[in-house]
């Protein structure tokens, strides 16, 4: 196993049942702690807090789910490694663009990925693109807006809604945190019909296989 104690926690129950499906009688808890990054991170932060109580602390916790890909990184069906969570919308609009919460001087919108629990993730996937992984509080659903997205995070290659709310959580209680998706949709003008939830749901399945 990735690691001794782990936590994996999605959005939805979709999400955990794909993971559970793919680890099996793996002894890993994995639970749906809701839709965006406060949801997330009151979730995790929650799940932590027990764990830490009754005297069993988690390892190391992962953010799982389908995700929206920048499909000239990363194929629809496609699995990505986050190398840093990044909560790319939070900030500030001025007429000059979007700035980042950093640069306001009010915290840090970037989230560390732990490297040993990476290099293992990266081990068990070696065919996962790797890159930052945004997090958002609204899909995106434009070109316009995938294409401001892409030029201010040019190595990106996903945006889910939860990761950067996990790794808060993470940090908080000092456990190591990754991030993992499988590619449900491209990100891009909204086609909601068009979005290939079983692929992605079977990719994270064949993901969490690789993990037990
Ligand atoms: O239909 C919608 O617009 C919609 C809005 C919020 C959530 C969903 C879900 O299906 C929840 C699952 C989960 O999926 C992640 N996800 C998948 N694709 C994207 C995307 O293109 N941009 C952002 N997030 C995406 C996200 O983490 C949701 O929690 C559907």
């Amino acid at each position: 196993m990735i690691a001794d104690h782990l936590l994996v926690v999605t959005a939805v129950e979709a999400e955990a049942a794909a993971v559970r499906a793919g680890l099996g009688d793996a002894a890993v808890t994995v639970t749906p702690v809701g839709v965006g990054p406060a949801a997330a991170a009151a979730g995790t932060a929650r799940l932590l807090a027990l764990a830490e109580g009754a005297g069993r602390p988690y390892t190391a916790v992962i953010c799982a789910g389908i995700a929206g890909g920048f499909t000239d990184r990363v194929e629809v069906g496609g699995t990505v490694l986050a190398d840093r969570s990044i909560a790319a919308d939070l900030g500030a609009e001025s007429p000059d663009g979007f700035i980042p919460l950093d640069e306001l001087g009010f915290g840090e919108t970037v989230a560390a990925v732990h490297p040993p629990l990476l290099a293992a993730l990266r081990r068990a996937l070696p065919a996962a693109a790797v890159g930052a992984v945004l997090t958002v509080g609204t899909v995106t659903g434009s070109a316009d807006s995938a294409k401001a997205l892409a030029a201010r995070h040019p190595d990106a290659v996903a945006e889910a809604m939860e990761g950067y709310g996990v790794a808060c959580a993470a940090a908080g209680a000092g456990v190591p945190f990754a991030e993992l998706r499988t590619v449900s949709n491209p990100i891009g003008p909204r086609d909601r019909a068009a979005w290939r939830m079983r692929e992605a749901f079977d990719a994270l399945t064949t993901a969490a296989t690789r993990l037990a």
